[in-house]
């Protein structure tokens, strides 16, 4: 049987020998090839059982029709609409996305780019936040904005149909309270059907409507902004804040729109250690499922000992306050961990081409996730609230004995 898979998921040449030699012992043998760049060729489909791809491989009616062997499908992302799953189901090919996968890291940046915004101004954002979409990266990013003090609220209408107000948070279906927020951060997957389509839910009106200064930020596809609606109303002097690491038309990036941008990055926010290897863990994990291999699941290493290679994704970060910290404080722990400048500044030096916007992404460098940090503190940390907002952050904490 043959894995094909994209070249540049981590350790998946050490996984896939992992797997290979346990079912060699059961006769059955399992060999590897990887793919460069987006799609795979036409022979290496062709001689392919079980595919593993990101999000810039484009699975349709004329890749299945070229892998006839083809049984399995796995994208190491939360985002699925690269792959035409119907099409899959009428091939008779399974198809497995990894949810959450790296959520923890989306939320990073959305918490680090807040945090470098408020460093720059000396404030922090005063009304209230709107995270658009409750899912996975949607609430890993409000808890770390509640975390820095700011007040979140969610707005998801599919999700108040499904669970109705008993979901989790302060989920509402009001759109006007979204256009009157100071921040607002996108995180829903891309749909163009349905009741609730996300395609341009920012059109030229909406992005009008946003007051003065508001933090846009979005981290999720690009064309849930409408991009010439955001071109048109920062040619007219609108005033905002936006952050962009998704773009409508990549791999190409819109670079005539950076000198407005707050902050502009190649689609890297989820990409930390930890979510890129745990992806990779993740399709291993549903393949030897798939395979019904129950030894093959529990061989699997956890994804601590997976990371060891990178010395960034287990560095920890400790911090000591003996007083409440201040929101400058905060946040730059949070900067300390996650710097979104830097990316900014790597995607800006960079050619808008298409090539090199995938190289920037391929060759990203190690990025811990805020959970690495630590804070060491006297009496206050005994306290409830403190402790909650510290775990909001993800951070962990010690309280010392004061002397
Ligand atoms: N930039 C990046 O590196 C990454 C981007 N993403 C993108 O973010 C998307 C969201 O990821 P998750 O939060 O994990 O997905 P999720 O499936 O956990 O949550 C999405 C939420 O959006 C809601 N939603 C759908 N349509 C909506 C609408 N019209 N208005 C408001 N809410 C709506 C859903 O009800 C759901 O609660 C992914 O589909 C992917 O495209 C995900 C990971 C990394
Ligand atoms: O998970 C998703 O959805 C994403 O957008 C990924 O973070 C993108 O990662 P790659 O597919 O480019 O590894």
């Amino acid at each position: 049987m043959q894995l094909l898979a994209d070249a540049s998921m981590p350790l998946v040449t050490e996984l896939a020998h992992r797997f290979s030699d346990a079912l060699q012992q059961q006769g059955v043998a399992l060999t590897l090839t990887t793919f460069q760049g987006r799609q795979p060729t036409p022979e290496q489909l062709a001689q392919a059982d079980f595919l593993m791809i990101r999000s810039i491989t484009k699975v349709d009616p004329d890749l299945l029709q070229q892998a006839p062997q083809l049984k399995w499908i796995g994208t190491a992302t939360i985002g699925t609409e690269h792959v035409d799953a119907a099409a899959c189901q009428a091939a008779g090919i399974d198809f497995v996305s990894t949810p959450g996968v790296n959520a923890n890291a989306v939320g990073d940046y959305v918490a680090s780019a807040v945090s470098c915004i408020a460093l720059e101004q000396g404030n922090l954002p005063r009304g209230e936040v709107a995270i658009i979409g409750a899912g996975h990266t949607g609430r890993a990013a409000g808890q770390r904005l509640s975390g820095l003090g700011l007040h979140v609220h969610y707005y998801d209408p599919p999700l108040l149909q499904r669970e109705g107000t008993s979901a989790p948070v302060d989920v509402h279906a009001d759109w006007h309270r979204v256009l009157a927020s100071d921040v607002i951060s996108c995180h829903v997957p891309m749909t163009k059907a349905g009741e609730y389509p996300t395609y341009h839910l920012f059109t030229q009106a909406s992005i009008a409507a946003l007051p003065d200064n508001c933090i846009l930020i979005n981290a999720s596809r690009g064309a849930v902004i409408e991009e010439q609606a955001l071109r048109a109303a920062m040619q007219c002097g609108q005033r905002l804040h936006v952050v962009l690491d998704v773009w409508e038309h990549e791999p190409q990036v819109a670079a005539d729109l950076f000198p407005w941008l707050r902050y502009a990055t190649a689609h890297i926010a989820g990409h930390s250690v930890a979510g890129k290897v745990g992806g990779t863990r993740r399709l291993f994990s549903e393949l030897a499922q798939w395979l019904k291999h129950a030894k093959l699941t529990s061989e699997l290493p956890p994804l601590s000992e997976l990371m060891q290679p990178w010395p960034e994704a287990v560095r920890m970060y400790r911090w000591q306050s003996n007083e409440p910290p201040t929101w400058q404080m905060l946040a730059s722990w949070v900067r300390d961990i996650y710097d979104i400048r830097i990316d900014d500044k790597l995607l800006r030096q960079a050619t808008p081409e298409p090539a090199t916007f995938d190289a920037l992404r391929r060759n990203y460098s190690a990025r811990a996730e805020l959970s690495q940090g630590t804070v060491a503190g006297g009496s206050w940390l005994a306290q409830e609230a403190w402790q909650v907002r510290l775990r909001q952050l993800t951070f962990s904490h010690i309280q010392k004995q004061e002397q």
